[in-house]
C-alpha cells in the first residue's frame, strides 16, 4: 500500500436501513479510506487487500469466515454499539483481528429509552395516544414503585440515575456488587438473588448483553415470581426473555405489561401474537438512536480502529 494512502475501512453501505449514516461519511472519510460491500465485492480482488478495518453498522455487514479468509490485511472490527451478541468473537480472534465496541457513547441515550418505555407503558401513553376520548385509561404510579434492574453496567446505572429521580426504589441484580458509594449514591439495593428481585419489583427493566448465560433468562418460572401488577422492560436483547412465555404470561394476566425495545426476530412479522396485545408496547431496537449518540457512536469507533492500526492499546478493546 502507497505511503500516503488511508487505510481502508470496509462498511456495508452508506444510507439505508443498514447502512452508516450519511452525517457520518466525512468524520470517517477523514481518517480512512472507505469501502462498502458492494464496492468490495465489485472488484474484491483489489479492495479485499486494501481492508484493514470494518466498521459494523447495525450488525452489517454479516461477518463470517468466508469474509474474514478475504480480508489479509484486516485488523480490526469495531461495533457500532455494546451489545456483541451477532459476532462470532472466537472465530473474529482466530483470524488474530482485534475488535472492540463503543459502550461510553450509548448507555445515556439507551438509558433514557428504558425510561420512555417504562413511563410510557405506566401512564398508557400509546393508547392514549390513538384514544384521546377515553377517560377509564387507569395507569400505574411511577412515583414510589419499586424499579428491578437486572444487569448493572453503565447502563443500568444510568437508568437508576434516572429512576432516583422518580423517586422510585431501586433494586438491582448484577454478577458483581457494585461499590457501597456507587449503590449509594443512587440509592439501589443489591439482590443476590433474581427471584427475590422479580418478586418484589413493580417494574422489572432488563439490562444485560445476550450471552450463553442470559439467553431466556426470562422465562416462564421467573415471570410467575413477578407480581401480577408488575411490568416487564427489555431493552437488551429480545433473546434474554423467552418470547413465547411472555406471550402466555401477558394474554394470561401473570404479569400486567411489557414494553419492548428488542424482539426476535426484529423486526417481528406483522402477524405475531405481541404486536396484536394491548398490554405490550414494542418499539423498533431504538436504544441508541438519536442523532448524538449515533455520532458518539462512529467518534468511538474511530478512535478504537486508529488505536489499533497504530499498535496502541485500544480503548475499547473487547
Ligand atoms: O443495541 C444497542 C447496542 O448494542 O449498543
Amino acid at each position: 500500500m502507497g505511503g500516503g494512502e488511508l487505510p481502508g475501512l470496509l462498511v456495508n453501505e452508506i444510507g439505508g436501513i443498514h447502512g452508516i449514516l450519511h452525517g457520518h461519511v466525512a468524520l470517517l472519510k477523514k481518517h480512512f479510506y472507505l469501502i462498502t460491500m458492494k464496492e468490495f465485492l465489485e472488484n474484491r480482488k483489489h479492495m479485499s487487500k486494501k481492508v484493514q478495518a470494518i466498521y459494523l453498522w447495525w450488525h452489517k455487514p454479516i461477518i463470517d469466515r468466508e469474509l474474514l479468509q478475504s480480508l489479509p490485511n484486516l485488523k480490526v472490527i469495531a461495533n457500532s454499539g455494546v451489545g456483541m451478541d451477532h459476532l462470532d468473537l472466537k472465530l473474529v480472534a482466530s483470524f488474530g483481528v482485534k475488535m472492540a465496541n463503543a459502550p461510553y457513547a450509548v448507555s445515556s441515550s439507551t438509558a433514557d429509552t428504558g425510561m420512555a418505555l417504562l413511563l410510557a407503558s405506566a401512564r398508557r401513553l400509546v393508547e392514549g395516544n390513538i384514544s384521546i376520548l377515553l377517560s377509564d385509561l387507569l395507569g400505574v404510579e411511577v412515583t414510589g414503585a419499586t424499579l428491578g434492574i437486572i444487569g448493572m453496567g453503565s447502563i443500568g446505572y444510568k437508568i437508576a440515575l434516572r429512576a432516583k429521580a422518580f423517586e422510585m426504589n431501586i433494586l438491582y441484580h448484577n454478577r458483581t456488587r457494585r461499590k457501597e458509594q456507587e449503590e449509594q449514591a443512587v440509592g439501589a439495593t443489591y439482590c443476590e438473588k433474581i427471584d427475590s428481585l422479580l418478586q418484589q419489583a413493580d417494574f422489572v427493566m432488563v439490562v444485560v448483553s445476550l450471552t450463553p448465560q442470559t439467553h431466556k433468562l426470562i422465562g416462564k418460572r421467573e415471570m410467575e415470581l413477578m407480581k401480577p401488577t408488575a411490568t416487564l422492560i427489555n431493552i437488551s436483547r429480545g433473546a434474554v426473555v423467552d418470547q413465547e412465555a411472555l406471550v402466555t404470561a401477558l394474554q394470561t394476566g401473570v404479569i400486567r405489561a411489557a414494553a419492548l425495545d428488542v424482539t426476535y426476530p426484529e423486526p417481528l412479522p406483522r402477524d405475531h401474537t405481541l404486536l396484536k396485545l394491548k398490554n405490550v408496547i414494542i418499539t423498533p431496537h431504538l436504544g441508541i438512536k438519536t442523532d448524538k449518540t449515533t455520532y458518539m457512536i462512529t467518534e468511538e469507533a474511530v478512535e478504537n480502529i486508529l488505536a489499533a492500526l497504530n499498535g496502541l492499546p485500544i480503548p475499547s478493546e473487547l
